[in-house]
């Protein structure tokens, strides 16, 4: 977190830095879905991210505005904008990283659920498009409702048999920005030196904090504390649904949060050592296929999914609670793209 911090602050001075230097490599990422209220203030923090040589804008409209403000920001990445579907394979073409804010949001009253009928159609489209221009980039899927649509890229990368395990991720790192928001808040301590897990999946009951693991405590906080900690983690995205009051769900948290987890791909592919972000990916944790928990990143991607640690008795009530719901939406998904 305090990276990322330091990235913003120190932005223009280490890209002019970056300028001259010949040992960092030149990478590619691409942003899917850049014009919305996630990729605009995505795309303004991944031009802020020294690590970027080449950042792509890709979105159905309105990305050739986009790129061209963004394009001003005075760091090194070179910006391009791509609109409409026949641009989508230049888009793709030679990206390091791809991330997917692309689909529409919730409205008060909606379930992530809902989202699917519209959204696992765009995912499964635009994973095809990556089977065939990028694939051996990364991918960071934020499109809700995760649980299923990191399922159906998989089973579209299957079909076009360039799947690997490695190199595919769900996005839940604003669960754990929210879980140390939270907890800091709650035990009186600095944000930014709280670190929390969490794990299982990205909707309702499937998001599990271990705040029993939690890495700064200043004072034991009672069960009921925790309890109520962990409902607001899980209904997150629903406070900010229904303080947006139908004008969409987190965008600028989500960006934040978004902006980390690529940075920390990045830093793992460039072979930084101990980059370990929490993500929903192909995992033998439980006996679910995909599943949430710490990663390692390196540089093929996943290097390790750590395991869950000790729980408490209530994380291990929580973590037999969230696996029937989360099997279906998994299910649901690669029924999706197996059938469709
Ligand atoms: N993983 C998470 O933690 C998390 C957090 C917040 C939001 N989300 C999800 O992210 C998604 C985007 O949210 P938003 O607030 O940015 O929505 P938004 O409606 O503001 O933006 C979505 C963008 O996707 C674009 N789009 C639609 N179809 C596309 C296609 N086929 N190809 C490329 N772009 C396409 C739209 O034109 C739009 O610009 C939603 O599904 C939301 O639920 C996930
Ligand atoms: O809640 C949502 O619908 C968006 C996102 O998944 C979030 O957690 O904010």
């Amino acid at each position: 977190m305090s990276a990322t911090v330091s990235m913003l602050r120190s932005a223009p001075r280490t890209a002019v830095r970056s300028y001259s230097s010949s040992s960092q490599p030149q990478r590619k990422v691409t942003i899917l879905g850049a014009a919305g209220g996630i990729g605009q203030p995505l795309s303004l923090l991944m031009k802020l991210n020294p690590l970027v040589s080449s950042l792509s804008l890709y979105d159905i409209a309105g990305t050739p505005g986009v790129a061209a403000d963004v394009s001003h920001v005075n760091t090194l990445a070179q910006v391009s904008g791509f609109a409409g579907e026949e641009q989508l394979g230049k888009a793709l073409e030679g990206s390091d990283l791809v991330i997917i804010p692309a689909g529409v949001p919730r409205k008060p009253g909606m379930t992530r659920d809902d989202l699917f009928n519209i959204n696992a159609g765009i995912v499964k489209s635009l994973s095809a498009a990556i089977a065939k221009f990028c694939p051996n980039a990364l991918v960071n899927m934020i499109s809700n409702p995760v649980n299923s649509t990191v399922p159906i890229a998989a089973e579209v990368f299957k079909k076009a048999g360039m799947f690997d395990e490695k190199k595919l991720f769900g996005v839940t790192t604003l669960d754990v920005v929210r879980a140390k928001t939270f907890y800091a808040g709650k035990a009186n301590v600095e944000a930014s030196e709280v670190d929390v897990p969490v794990v299982g999946g990205h909707a309702g009951i499937t998001i599990l904090p271990l705040f029993s693991q939690v890495t700064l405590k200043s004072k034991t906080l009672l069960d009921e504390e925790i309890k109520a900690l962990t409902k607001r983690t899980q209904d997150g995205g629903t406070e900010v649904v229904e303080a947006k009051a139908g004008k969409g769900s987190a965008t600028l948290s989500m960006a934040y949060a978004g902006a980390i987890f690529a940075d920390a791909c990045l830093k793992g592919l460039n072979g930084a050592p101990d980059v370990v972000e929490c993500s929903f990916v192909q995992s033998s944790v439980t006996e679910l296929p995909f599943f949430a928990s710490k990663v390692r990143l390196g540089k093929n991607g996943v290097e390790e999914v750590l395991g869950l640690g000790p729980l408490s008795d209530y994380e291990k009530q929580g973590l037999q609670s969230l696996i029937p719901e989360l099997k279906a939406s998994i299910e649901k998904g690669i029924k999706f793209a197996k059938e469709s």
